[in-house]
C-alpha cells in the first residue's frame, strides 16, 4: 500500500454557452471558472484524509479529478512511482460513494455488496475458497455496517430506504477490494441522528480494512470525527492540511482557527481586538478558543491577559448538561464559552485567558500563539 500524490493539480473550467447566447449568435466567451489552484497533496495510505470547505472551493471537483472523472489541466497524480491519470479507470481500482446511491436497482442486497464477484464467479478460475473468501468478506462488511441480513439481504434497493441504500452502496464499494476510496458527503441525504450513527459505523469499517479514503464533507463534526488528515481548502486552495489536533490547536490564520468547530452550542474562537488585552497588540486580532477562557480569572496568570466583562446570556443545555455564557467586553464584542458556577445576567466579571492566538488584521495569518 502506498500513499497518493497529488503534484500541482490545476484546473479551470470554461462555462459552455447558454442556450440564449447561442441562438442570439452571442459568441464573447463565458469568463472561465479558476477552480483549482496548484494543489499538492499526499494522501497518507490507509488513513482517511478528509476534505473540508465552504461550498464552491473546488472539493468535488479535486475528487473527480482524483477518480478520472474529469481530467485536470496540469499536474500529476502518483500512486508510487505510477501516474494513476494514465491507467485506465478500470485500473485503478477507486471505489465511489457519492450522495446519489447508484445501486443496481435489479440486484438484491446481497447481490449488490457481492456484484464485484458476479463476473469473476462465471470464469473458469473461480475456486471454492475464492467462494468462502467472499462470502467471509461479505458477513464481515455486513456486521459492520449493520447491516441486518435476515431482514434486508433478500430486498430489492427500491424497498430499502436512504440509510440502508447508502449502507449498502458503502458495503458494496468496500467488497471491491478497493486502491482508494472516495467518497462525496454521502450521508448527506440522511437525518442528523442517522448521520452521527453512520458515521461512527464508517470509522470502525475504515480502520479495520485499512483502506485510503478521501471523504469530502461541509461537516466539520464529520471531518473531526473521520479524520486522521483534514485538508481545508477554500477558492481553489489548501489553506492548510494536517491531523485534526494540529490544524485546532496550530491553524495558520483566521478562517481554518474558525472553520473546525467541536463544540456543539458555540463558536470555535472569540475575536476580540489586541488593545483591549495589551497595547502591545494595538493593530491585531485576538482569537481565544472557548475552552481557554476562565471565569473567574485565573490569579496564575499575568494582569495583561486579563479583563472585565458583563455577563449578557446564559443558555442551558439540559440534555447535554451545558450552560454557555456569553460575555460583553468594554469595547462591546462578545465572548462566549461554558458556564461553571453561578453567574446573574448583568454582574461584572474578571476574565483570564490562559491560552490565546495573535492573528494579523488584515491578513488574518496567525503571528504567535500566547499561552499564560
Ligand atoms: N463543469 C463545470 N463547468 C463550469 N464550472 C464548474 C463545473 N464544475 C464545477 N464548476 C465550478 O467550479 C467551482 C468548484 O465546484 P465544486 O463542485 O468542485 O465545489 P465544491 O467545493 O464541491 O462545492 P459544494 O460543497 O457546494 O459541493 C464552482 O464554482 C463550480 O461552479
Amino acid at each position: 500500500m502506498e500513499d497518493i500524490i497529488l503534484s500541482d493539480i490545476t484546473k479551470t473550467f470554461v462555462p459552455s454557452r447558454s442556450v440564449w447566447q447561442f441562438i442570439r449568435g452571442i459568441k464573447e466567451d463565458n469568463e472561465p471558472v479558476f477552480c483549482l489552484d496548484n494543489i499538492s497533496l499526499t494522501i497518507p495510505a490507509g488513513k482517511t484524509t478528509v476534505i473540508i470547505g465552504p461550498t464552491g472551493c473546488g472539493k468535488t471537483t479535486l475528487l473527480k479529478i482524483i477518480a478520472g472523472l474529469i481530467h485536470h489541466d496540469t499536474g500529476k497524480i502518483l500512486y508510487g512511482d505510477k501516474e494513476l491519470s494514465e491507467l485506465p479507470p478500470g485500473e485503478r481500482r477507486i471505489g465511489m460513494v457519492f450522495q446519489n446511491y447508484a445501486l443496481y436497482p435489479h440486484f438484491n442486497v446481497k447481490d449488490n455488496i457481492m456484484s464485484y464477484f458476479f463476473f469473476k464467479k462465471l470464469s473458469k478460475n473461480w475456486t471454492e475458497e475464492d467462494e468462502r473468501d467472499a462470502e467471509e468478506k461479505y458477513r464481515r462488511t455486513s456486521r459492520l455496517l449493520d447491516v441486518k441480513l435476515e431482514h434486508l439481504s433478500g430486498r430489492f434497493p427500491k424497498n430499502l430506504s436512504g440509510g440502508e441504500k447508502q449502507r449498502v452502496a458503502i458495503g458494496r464499494c468496500i467488497t471491491r477490494d478497493p486502491r482508494l476510496f472516495l467518497m462525496d458527503e454521502p450521508f448527506s441525504n440522511l437525518d442528523q441522528p442517522l448521520r452521527e450513527k453512520y458515521r461512527v459505523q464508517l470509522k470502525k469499517l475504515l480502520s479495520y480494512f485499512n483502506i485510503t479514503t478521501i471523504y469530502v464533507t461541509h461537516d466539520q463534526h464529520e471531518a473531526l470525527l473521520l479524520a486522521d488528515k483534514i485538508v481545508v481548502m477554500r477558492e481553489g486552495r489548501i489553506e492548510q492540511e494536517g491531523s485534526p489536533e494540529e490544524l485546532y490547536e496550530n491553524p495558520r490564520n483566521i478562517f481554518v482557527a474558525e472553520f473546525l468547530n467541536p463544540h456543539r452550542f458555540m463558536q470555535s474562537l472569540n475575536l476580540i481586538p489586541g488593545d483591549i488585552l495589551s497595547d502591545e497588540y494595538l493593530g491585531r486580532v485576538i482569537g481565544i478558543r472557548p475552552e481557554y477562557i476562565d471565569i473567574p480569572a485565573k490569579k496564575s496568570v499575568k494582569l495583561n491577559n486579563v479583563v472585565k466583562a458583563e455577563v449578557k446570556d446564559i443558555g442551558s443545555f439540559p440534555l447535554d448538561n451545558k450552560r454557555i455564557i456569553k460575555l460583553e467586553l468594554e469595547d462591546s464584542s462578545v465572548i462566549e464559552t461554558e458556564a461553571e458556577g453561578d453567574f446573574r445576567i448583568g454582574e461584572t466579571v474578571e476574565v483570564s485567558f490562559s491560552r490565546f492566538f495573535v492573528f494579523d488584521s488584515i491578513t488574518g495569518e496567525r503571528i504567535a500563539t500566547h499561552i499564560a
